[in-house]
């Protein structure tokens, strides 16, 4: 990683709970926001925002596609596809905010819209306007799509 130490924790998150955390999301949203469409930040943002979407009744659906991690590994960042406008009354949604430099060019690019995460980081909270959980910098977090269940030793065999 460039912009923080290497992640010696881990936050498994199941199925049921990244639903419950998004529909959380979604509750939190209904209070201020009635977006006009919802922009899902891919690959990370599409399950969340699908979630978010169904909850908000929302059905225009775009995307903005940007890779920057290779694994646990930050590389450069890559717009494979952007959008056209500010985003002004468009809710941008991500599965999490980690260092903020997906964050600052996703809003450099659509400076109107409201971008909410159900995760956050402390270096990346103060660029998302909503967000659910926060999670400690130290901290990688497991998402259901990039984990199967397997056997792992005791927490205190494994420190430091
Ligand atoms: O705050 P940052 O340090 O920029 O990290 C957050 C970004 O990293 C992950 O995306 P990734 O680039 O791994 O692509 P993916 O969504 O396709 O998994 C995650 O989905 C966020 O978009
Ligand atoms: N899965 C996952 N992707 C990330 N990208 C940046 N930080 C993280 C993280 O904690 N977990
Ligand atoms: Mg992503």
């Amino acid at each position: 990683m460039n912009e923080s130490a290497a992640p010696n924790k881990t936050f498994p998150v199941s199925w049921e709970e990244l639903h419950r955390h998004s529909k959380a999301l979604a509750w939190r949203l209904l209070e201020t926001l009635n977006p006009v469409g919802i922009v899902a930040v891919t690959r990370g943002g599409l399950v969340p925002a699908a979630i978010v979407a169904r909850e908000l009744d929302v059905r225009l659906i775009d995307t903005l596609c940007i890779a920057s991690y290779d694994d646990q590994k930050q590389g450069d960042l890559t717009v494979l596809k952007g959008i056209e406008g500010d985003g002004e009354g468009w809710l941008i949604v991500d599965d999490l905010v980690d260092t903020g430099k997906t964050a600052r060019a996703v809003r450099a690019m659509l400076p109107k819209a409201h971008f909410a995460t159900v995760y956050a980081k402390p270096a990346g909270r103060p660029l998302v306007d909503s967000f659910v959980t926060e999670v400690s910098q130290d901290t990688w977090i497991l998402f259901p799509w990039d984990t199967e269940p397997m056997s792992v030793p005791p927490i205190v065999s494994r420190k430091g």
